[in-house]
């Protein structure tokens, strides 16, 4: 069985489970450490610290910005050079618990996109995730922008930025990262997803809530937070479109299913 693709509402839906005190008892600064965590260490897979050393992270205004927090306070402890973009910060204790932990292990704060661009091996492209909607707003135009021009290996945290969680890549107008770090499931957008690397991390998932959602996750190796997920030409000899329309049809038939346990799991 071929792992399932999330929609958005089926994504905030399992987060939301996986923090309920009946269900998965998470908190959340868990959630986020350990899907930071795996961002990093999916990274060191294929981008080692000798060959792509400096890396800049884009962190946004929600949690998908938190991963980027926490990845770049690992990739400093794994060798690697890390700096922060990082526009929008909320006042809250984890955000600021996260900067003071970056700023600890002097990892720098940059300006703007083009400072962090400056000098960069690598980027991490934590702007936005499952709950992005809508057109891009400021002070974001700019580096989804940055990240549009660049010719730097770009690695998103869970959906590249500003591409729509469903509907994907839409008119081709996003950017194309080269790496993706799905986490719990990869979602329905990541279908358009033609990069080389296709990592999927958030080892926090039991077998009963993989059971329950229909997630057909691929086994986590030994120990590793990260497992690598087959690209779309290394799955089969399918073309991306033809792809997308078998899974469109498998998705309509669990989508009645789906709707059931989303019920299920805000009754
Ligand atoms: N269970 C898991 O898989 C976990 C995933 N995690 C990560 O959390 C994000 C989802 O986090 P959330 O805070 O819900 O949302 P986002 O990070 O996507 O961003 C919300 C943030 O962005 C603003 N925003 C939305 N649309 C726009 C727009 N068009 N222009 C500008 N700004 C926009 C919105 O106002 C909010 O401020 C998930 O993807 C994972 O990366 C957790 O780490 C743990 C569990
Ligand atoms: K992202």
């Amino acid at each position: 069985m071929a792992i399932k693709y999330l929609t958005q509402r089926a994504a905030q839906a399992i987060d939301v489970e996986l923090m309920s005190p009946t269900g998965g008892g998470f908190s959340f600064e868990q959630l986020v450490e350990l899907a930071g965590l795996s961002v990093a260490q999916a990274i060191t897979k294929e981008y080692s610290k000798e060959s792509h050393p400096r890396v800049i992270i884009f962190s946004g205004p929600g949690n998908n910005g938190l991963d980027g927090l926490v990845a770049a306070r690992h990739l400093s402890h794994f060798g690697y050079q890390p700096k922060v973009y990082y526009p929008k910060r909320p006042d809250k204790p984890v955000n600021q618990g996260l900067m003071k932990q970056c700023t600890e292990l002097d990892i720098p704060f940059v300006d703007s996109p083009e400072s962090g661009l400056h000098d960069s091996d690598l980027i991490v492209d934590a702007i936005f995730g499952f709950s992005f909607s809508g057109e891009v707003r400021q002070p974001f135009v700019s580096a989804i922008q940055a990240l549009k021009n660049t010719t730097i290996p770009i690695v998103s945290v869970d959906i590249p930025s500003a591409w729509d969680v469903e509907k994907g890549n839409i008119r081709g107008e996003g950017f194309q990262p080269s790496m993706l770090v799905s986490l719990t499931a990869p979602k329905e957008g990541a279908k358009d997803f033609n990069g080389k690397h296709h990592y999927l991390g958030g080892r926090f998932i039991s077998r009963k809530m993989e059971e329950k959602w229909g997630l057909n996750l691929p086994r986590f190796p030994g120990t590793d937070q990260c497992v690598r997920l087959n690209t779309q030409s290394e799955n089969d000899t399918t073309s991306g479109k033809t792809r997308r329309g078998l899974d469109d049809k498998n998705d309509r038939m669990d989508r009645h299913f789906m709707d059931n346990v989303v019920s299920q799991a805000f009754s």
